[in-house]
């Protein structure tokens, strides 16, 4: 049987979300690793005034594209950009594109799709569930197509505890839906929303279990698989560790976290916290696309793409891992120490969110005030305070994934196959994965040089005297207001003080007994 590169070899591969975060790794990893592949079309609209060219072309100038650029200085010509716009109809694109995508694509990968939480569930549907049949529709007019691999997500069914690698009934007919809200206005689907999402959290989720049903019922005589990552994080491994260039999911908390802003949030110490890194995804995703265009399975496969089952690490030690590294490696300019906690409980993380948050922000607002600036922290809190809303629900619980499919995927790989497209996470190490993840997000995402690390942490040093100073100086303020001030409030701090000396006392005695 030939291996996954030799696989890919003259074939001609099409990318719906090229230009997005997996899209971006899919790409690199298959001009990297299948260096035979003969054309890979990437659909790309054009966006924020940059052409589609031009937006490809400085895709490609990014520095995850070192590797495949040191290897292949040419690697650019296989990318083939098409235009098209995915929520309009025909998908936007042109008659003559549709004849030669039609003629030669042998592979499609479909990773496009909104995955805000917020989306207004209209233009979630005409994006992760009107375009996917699109897109199929297109797919049945390819006459060498060979695999069709859509990318769903692990929370698709995440009204359920137990997720199996099967496509569940749907919540709602799809073309139902569909045709119902085609003549809603804006008001009307906003009203009936939370009605139709019923347990999911957002529309996000909801769509994609509804494109998963339009997979499935639209794929006939097509070798389909669905690909079910859970939360995608910086890479692992390739092509080089801690990559990330968004601020999505886990990243923007932590970069929160680092900064010394977000100090407190909901979540379950103890709940798994499923991250799998995204070269891991793509692995098992190229790997996929092979073994069903060489086996041509008569239904659609899914694979759970976790790593909670296999491997599992816990919400409570990404914290300590990640303050861990914050504090070795500070982010520039912080605007606190970076202490972060998390709380399963609701009140606990009010009374944080008062003290630790908008006391601070209200202070510092205050400050920018008097010194003639615009204020801006309380903005800032208010924005960071509706995305973590928005992702509680994904820390605050457990779910388990069966994943035999992966399993049985991985028993088909040559050896050679399993360690270039490796995605054994029982092989991850998470501690240093989430360190290369913090590293990640300062280089990357914040284009911070590690170079700046002292002065950062000359900064810390410099927030920490701050904050000494500033609470003498309440110590003493609210001494001078209440207790020296009044006889009553003497009399509580005198009691205070005595009950704690009595208490420590009592325990002193206590473990002198013990002992
Ligand atoms: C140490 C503590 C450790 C504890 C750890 C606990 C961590 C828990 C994490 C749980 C994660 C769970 C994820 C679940 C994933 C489900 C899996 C998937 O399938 S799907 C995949 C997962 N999908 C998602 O994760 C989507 C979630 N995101 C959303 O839905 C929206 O972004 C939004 C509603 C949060 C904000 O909407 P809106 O207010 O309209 O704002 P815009 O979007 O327009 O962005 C404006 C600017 O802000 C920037 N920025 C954005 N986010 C953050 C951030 N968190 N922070 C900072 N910055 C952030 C953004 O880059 C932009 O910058 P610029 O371009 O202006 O310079
Ligand atoms: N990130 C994660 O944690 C997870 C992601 N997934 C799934 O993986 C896939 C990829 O996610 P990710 O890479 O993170 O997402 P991104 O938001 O980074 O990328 C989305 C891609 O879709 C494209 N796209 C969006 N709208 C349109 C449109 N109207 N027309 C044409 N293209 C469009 C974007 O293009 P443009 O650049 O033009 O906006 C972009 O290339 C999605 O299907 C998602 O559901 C699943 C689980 C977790």
């Amino acid at each position: 049987m030939a291996s996954i590169a030799e696989y890919y070899a003259g074939k001609s591969v099409l990318i719906t979300g090229a230009t997005g975060f997996m899209g971006k790794v899919l790409v690199e990893k298959l001009l990297r690793c299948c260096p035979g592949v003969s054309t890979v079309y990437v659909l790309v609209r054009p966006k924020a005034g940059q052409s589609m060219q031009q937006r490809v072309n400085d895709m490609m100038k990014c520095k995850l594209f070192d590797r495949v650029r040191e290897d292949n200085p040419d690697f650019h010509k296989k990318v083939v950009p098409v235009s098209s716009e995915l929520t309009q109809p025909g998908l936007a694109i042109s008659p003559q594109d549709i004849t030669k995508l039609a003629a030669c694509v042998n592979v499609v990968f479909h990773c496009a799709a909104t995955i805000r939480f917020d989306e207004p569930l209209k233009h979630a549907l005409q994006l992760n569930v009107i375009a996917t049949q699109q897109l199929l529709s297109l797919a049945k007019q390819m006459q060498n197509l060979e695999a069709f691999v859509h990318i769903s997500t692990a929370y698709a069914n995440c009204n359920r505890r137990h997720i199996d690698e099967v496509i569940y009934p749907p919540p709602v007919e799809p073309k139902k839906l569909i045709d119902s809200l085609e003549w809603m206005d804006d008001g009307m689907v906003r009203e009936i929303t939370p009605r139709l999402i019923g347990e999911r959290p957002n529309t996000y989720t909801y769509t994609k279990a509804l494109a998963e049903c339009v997979v499935q019922q639209e794929s006939d005589k097509l070798s389909v698989a669905i690909i079910r990552p859970s939360i995608v994080g910086a890479s692992w491994q390739e092509p080089f560790p801690g990559w990330i260039d968004n601020f999505n999911g886990p990243s923007g908390v932590f970069i929160a976290a680092g900064k010394g802003i977000l100090r407190t949030m909901r979540a379950s110490n103890d709940a798994v916290a499923d991250l799998i890194p995204v070269d891991v995804v793509i692995n098992l995703t190229l790997a996929a696309g092979w073994y069903t265009a060489v086996h041509r399975p008569k239904s659609a496969l899914v694979y759970n793409c976790t790593t909670g089952g296999i491997n599992p690490f816990h919400w409570g030690e990404i914290e300590h891992h990640v303050m861990s590294t914050f504090k070795r490696n500070p982010l520039e300019q912080a605007f606190r120490r970076p202490n972060a906690n998390i709380t399963s409980n609701y009140l606990i993380n009010q009374y944080w969110i008062l003290v630790s948050h908008k006391f601070p922000a209200l202070l510092y607002d205050l400050y920018l005030r008097l010194s003639g600036q615009k204020p801006q922290m309380m903005r800032i809190f208010n924005r960071l305070h509706k995305a973590i809303g928005l992702l509680e629900y994904f820390s605050s619980q457990d779910w388990e994934w069966n994943s035999d499919n992966v399993s049985m995927l991985m028993a088909q790989l040559s050896p050679e196959d399993r360690k270039m497209f490796n995605f054994d996470v029982r092989q991850l190490n998470w501690p240093e994965y989430i360190e290369n993840y913090c590293i990640g997000t300062k280089k990357y995402v914040l284009n911070e040089d590690m170079s700046d690390i002292p002065a950062a942490r000359q900064h810390l040093r410099k927030l920490r005297n701050i904050r000494y100073t500033f609470n003498t100086l309440l110590l003493i303020f609210i001494w001078r207001v209440f207790i020296a001030r009044s006889q009553m409030a003497r009399n509580i701090w005198y009691f205070v003080v005595s009950l704690c000396f009595k208490f420590l006392s009592y325990f002193k005695a206590s473990s002198t007994l013990t002992n």
